[in-house]
């Protein structure tokens, strides 16, 4: 099957979109996307359709409705309740009883090095964000200096203006159209339930369409500059950037947004999806039961400028311990998820730059081991409401292994 073949939607199947929006001519059925890139789903109908009436409907709620008590926490987040909050606040490692293998082999933990069958993951490393609104000039070519901006410190949030030339902004859109977008999906939920559903589409999760671009797609050399300057970035082994998950591409229409969330997940007792599924499981719900997403950074990149709304905005970011425990008890009495109602209540809004990428920490450093932590509730953010135009958008997902998995060969 070609990427062509694999990555479509048929005409009715795309009408989230208005026509001249739509970029997407092939013809494979609708499947699961996120992370499934060989499969498709041939059962799944769009049903919901973004019409301007819906559009207009959805910006009529925000101003009367408020908030749905019955919202319901994206799957994509961990469940928080009052006794495992304060765990999600801290660095300590989870209570896990396959940490007492640390303890005996953990003073070489710090020390990464080539082993001769295989590679193994580096201890993570965080860069130190300084004061919100410094800027440090990173050398991210050689001879080329960017512009690193903080834009909040729990947990660290960079902004990089110009990170991805217009070209190169060009050409991930135009892989992207040539690839074939599909509805964007949640780690482990179908959102097709959410878009069949009579809800408004302000309370659907996630609606925005989505494919996956690999190395072939970027050909040779924009790959290996792009795995470069982020490895520069990063600071990290180029390695571990070339290990990580295929680049995620988004695009928005009008009234499209994705609700806070968090980019990864925090089940222990499961091997990183990154490594492992079980199975040969390929479909997101299917190997949502037995692996879990590792990302420990997210950089996303913005690839156009959206014309009106459709800013990225963090709810929790910088938030102080007791806000923090009041935002993430009994969250159906919350409000932050829904980012077409609290978008600019958010502690950090920033607006879509073509070029500019974002880049941040999703999990904490075990102390103990050096490795993927827990996951950090501040890192929650989403995408706000696209009122006009379209956005696009880019996700590159750092993997990180857990420590007793750092000489697991990735799947990537
Ligand atoms: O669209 C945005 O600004 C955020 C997107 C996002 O958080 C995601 O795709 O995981
Ligand atoms: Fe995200």
């Amino acid at each position: 099957m070609t990427s062509a073949e694999e990555g479509a939607c048929t005409d009715d199947k795309c009408a989230l979109f208005s026509d001249d929006a739509r970029p997407f001519q092939n013809d494979a059925a609708w499947r699961y996307t996120e992370g499934s890139l060989h499969e498709k789903d041939e059962g799944n109908e769009n049903k919901h359709k973004l019409s301007e009436s819906d559009i207009e409907n959805n910006s009529e709620d925000r101003k009367t409705v408020g908030f749905n008590k019955n919202y319901v926490q994206d799957q994509e987040t961990s469940e928080i309740t009052e006794d495992n909050v304060w765990d999600s606040l801290s660095n300590s490692p989870p209570v896990d009883t396959n940490l007492n293998a640390h303890k005996t082999v953990g003073g070489d933990a710090h020390i990464a090095k080539k082993v001769a069958d295989g590679y193994e993951f580096p201890p993570l490393t965080r860069i130190d964000p300084g004061t919100v609104g410094q800027s440090v000039n990173v050398e991210l070519e050689d001879g080329r200096f960017y512009t690193r901006i903080t834009r909040a410190v729990r947990p660290p949030i960079f902004e990089i203006p110009n990170f991805l030339s217009d070209e190169e902004c060009d050409q991930i859109i135009e892989s992207a159209k040539n690839n074939g977008l599909n509805v964007s999906n949640l780690f482990g939920a179908e959102i097709q339930d959410e878009l069949n559903s009579d809800i408004p589409l302000s309370e659907v999760t996630r609606v925005s369409e989505q494919t996956w671009l690999q190395r072939s797609h970027f050909g040779e050399e924009f790959w290996n500059r792009l795995l470069n300057r982020l490895a520069r970035l990063t600071e990290f082994d180029i390695e571990v950037i070339n290990r990580s998950e295929y680049v995620q591409v988004v695009s928005y229409a009008p009234g499209g947004h994705y609700h806070a969330h968090l980019d990864s997940t925090d089940r222990y007792d499961l091997p990183c999806c990154f490594q492992e599924r079980c199975d040969g499981k390929t479909l997101t719900p299917q190997w949502a039961d037995c692996c879990r997403i590792c990302r420990y950074i997210t950089v996303l990149y913005y690839l156009n400028n959206a014309e009106e709304g459709g800013e990225t905005a963090f709810p929790l970011t910088d938030a102080s311990d007791s806000t923090l425990v009041e935002k993430t008890v009994d969250l159906e009495k919350q409000d932050w998820h829904n980012l077409s109602y609290y978008c600019y209540n958010s502690s950090l809004v920033v607006k879509p730059v073509r070029g500019t990428a974002i880049m941040w920490y999703n999990h904490f450093i075990d102390e103990q081991t050096g490795y993927l932590g827990k996951a950090d509730q501040r890192s929650q953010h989403g995408g706000c409401d696209l009122l006009k135009g379209r956005k696009w958008i880019a996700n590159n997902w750092i993997s990180s292994p857990s420590y007793e998995d750092r000489f697991k060969p990735s799947l990537y």
